[in-house]
């Protein structure tokens, strides 16, 4: 890097964005472009600096404290990941928002070398002091070295939580994101080609697959042709979607159920969420069963089920097109880590903006957990008085039972764990975009309520051992889903949690562990295993006549090895050579000994 400061390998000290304090930081390399250097911390975390923001060791003295606090300990305006240390009593959910660095209690001898390592100068000082490793920490420093991350974290969302320093921020924070933000390369799903067939095949699928499910023979092979797009929109339809939509919202904003503390933005702040999906729920019964009082026919659903998914696709869109249109004035730190490509349809697809909200309503938040999952659970209640009456029966039928037994109890489950949710990667890394829209607003109330639409028109005729074998099934799958979710829930929420002080874990260099015992043990997703056995128990009761309601399965499948892909890469580069060890120990993904 001729004619700059510093030069890739150069050890200097780096401020920490937002803060008054410099920590050694290793130069990785230099923009000229946008003229900001690479670094990386002795933590793992790399960032962007401006030259202004480093200075050469030599000015630092040796300092008398042989230890000080990590920045995961001082109360600075840090801006690092490592300030989720912030209020851990008011803190009670998942992982992402540790109160305290696993090592910082499990692993005390690892934590030591930690904090020697981070060990920050305040800046008043920093011409004076440099803070030097004992010689005892510096073997064991050797050996936490391989653990350093030393690739890029494009990424994660934490890593790169200032780009540059406060004024540089402020100036961020009022210029539109397009203006701004830094340019992601690495794109997923195919690329700008690959979202383009994926935004026109996935609507055209969900409608072919409605209309073959509907048909007798229910063939793929001879599928009937699309009703004609007039015959499906209808503007009555379209503002049942709107109102329902609205509806919804409505109840996301009532002031019942308590506050909680979400992800931790790029600015250092924090999101409150409210939890109420559990009342939104009841009160959404409530309210159709007073309309079905009042006459209102629920099978309206049924024979409305094309024109429904068509004005969903609808709304979707406008709300994927608005989503954009905001994204480009986004302030940068209120940017997913993927976003922002520079390609139109691909920003578009993946969505920019990590949490946009309208007056208090997240709406990535709102939409992933209400108007699609409730919609589901009343399509399938529909389903069930739709069969009741092609049949003339006087209940639904045991199949017809179960599936929406299973569905309204996978949806409460998620309901009753509603602050886990904040911690799941859509939430906490993925841009709000076509994809999450789509996939929230028409994929899951349409395909996930497949199965009783099929039963609808393809009865099933279930013995006694069939029923106990499939209701044992779902609850085995549902053991493992839940039990692999609150065991890393809890574990990352309290490291040192006593019931979890049998299972066995891996130290990493960022200070937290991973579970390598357990459930976590036998295969490195255990409640993507979980899910999928319940998958297999929801097909069930349709019998085997047609691989139609295996549907969800097969795309439960599809996506989960994709997501285990994703996450897989994230933490490998979240966690190094730890992860390694982890994978080493652990060699199966999802199935054990098969995948
Ligand atoms: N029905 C559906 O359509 C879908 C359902 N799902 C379900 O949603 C749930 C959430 O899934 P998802 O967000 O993808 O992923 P996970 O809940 O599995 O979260 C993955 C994260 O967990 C942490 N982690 C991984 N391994 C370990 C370990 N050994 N010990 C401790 N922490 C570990 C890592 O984050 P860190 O270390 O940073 O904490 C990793 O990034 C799953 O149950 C999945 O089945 C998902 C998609 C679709
Ligand atoms: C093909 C396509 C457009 C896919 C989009 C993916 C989305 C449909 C899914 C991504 C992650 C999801 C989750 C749930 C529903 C499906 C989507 C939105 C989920 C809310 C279902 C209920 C679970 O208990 C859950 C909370 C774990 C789960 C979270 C992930």
């Amino acid at each position: 890097m001729p004619g700059i400061r510093f030069q890739s390998g150069d050890m200097v000290m780096g401020r920490w964005p937002g803060s008054s304090l410099f920590y050694e930081v290793k130069v990785l390399s230099y923009d000229a472009k946008i003229q900001l250097y690479t670094v990386i911390y002795k933590d793992g975390t790399e960032l962007e600096l401006r030259e202004a923001d480093m200075k050469k060791p030599t000015g630092f003295k040796p300092s008398r404290r042989s230890r000080s606090r990590s920045p995961s300990r001082r109360r600075s305006r840090s801006r690092s990941p490592a300030r989720t240390t912030r209020r851990s009593s008011s803190r009670t959910t998942s992982g992402t928002f540790a109160t305290e660095t696993p090592a910082a209690r499990k692993e005390p001898k690892m934590k030591e070398v930690l904090e020697i390592r981070l060990s920050p100068v305040p800046d008043h000082v920093s011409n004076h002091v440099y803070l030097q490793k004992p010689a005892e920490a510096e073997q064991e420093n050797k050996v936490l070295e391989s653990r350093y991350n030393l690739r890029r974290r494009k990424d994660d969302g934490d890593a790169k939580p200032a780009e540059q320093t406060e004024d540089k921020e402020k100036e961020a924070e009022q210029k539109p994101a397009a203006a701004t933000a830094s340019i992601t390369t690495d794109l997923e799903f195919g690329g700008r080609l690959g979202v383009s067939c994926m935004m026109l095949f996935l609507p055209v699928a969900v409608l072919g697959l409605m209309v073959v499910c509907s048909q007798e023979d229910a063939s793929l092979m001879s599928p009937p042709p699309l009703p004609a797009l007039d015959s499906l929109l209808d503007p009555h339809v379209f503002g049942m979607v709107v109102l329902w939509f609205l509806f919804q919202a409505l109840l996301y904003v009532l002031p019942v159920g308590k506050v909680v503390e979400g992800i931790p933005l790029k600015n250092g702040e924090w999101l409150k969420y409210r939890m109420n999906t559990l009342h939104a729920f009841v009160l959404t019964v409530a309210a159709l069963g007073a309309a079905v009082h009042q006459g209102v026919d629920l099978r309206y659903i049924h024979s409305h089920f094309l024109q429904l998914a068509v004005s969903s696709l609808l709304f979707s869109v406008l709300l994927s097109v608005y989503l954009y249109v905001r994204s480009r004035w986004a302030p940068q730190d209120q940017l997913a880590p993927g976003g922002n490509s520079g390609s139109v349809i691909y920003d578009f697809f993946m969505g920019n903006e990590l949490n946009p909200r309208i007056k208090g309503i997240d709406l990535k938040y709102f939409c992933e957990l209400r108007p699609g999952l409730i919609g589901w659970l009343v399509i399938n209640a529909a389903m069930a008085l739709a069969e009741m009456k092609l049949h003339s029966l006087d209940y639904p039928s045991p199949a017809m039972i179960l599936v929406n037994c299973f569905h309204l109890f996978y949806v409460l489950d998620a309901y009753w764990h509603e602050e886990a949710v904040l911690g799941y990667m859509d939430v906490t890394h993925a841009g709000f975009g076509f994809m999450l829209v789509f996939g929230d607003l028409m994929w899951v109330p349409f395909t996930f309520s497949l199965q009783s639409y099929y039963l609808v028109h393809h009865p099933n005729h279930l013995s006694l051992p069939w029923i106990v074998g499939i209701v044992t099934l779902n609850v085995i799958g549902f053991c493992i889903f839940r039990k692999a979710n609150s065991q890393k829930n809890a574990f990352r929420r309290n490291p040192s949690d006593p019931t979890l002080s049998h299972l066995k874990t891996i130290p990493t260099a960022t200070g937290k562990s991973l579970l390598v015992s357990g459930l976590w043990g036998l295969v490195r997703h255990p409640n993507y295993l979980g899910d999928l056995i319940m998958a297999l128990a929801w097909s069930l009761p349709c019998g085997f006549t047609h691989i139609l309601p295996y549907f969800y399965v097969i795309y439960l499948t599809t996506l989960l090895v994709h997501r285990e892909a994703r996450d897989e890469a994230q933490c490998r580069r979240k966690y190094g050579s730890a992860w390694d060890d982890y994978c080493r120990e652990v060699r199966y993904r999802i199935i054990p000994r098969v995948y």
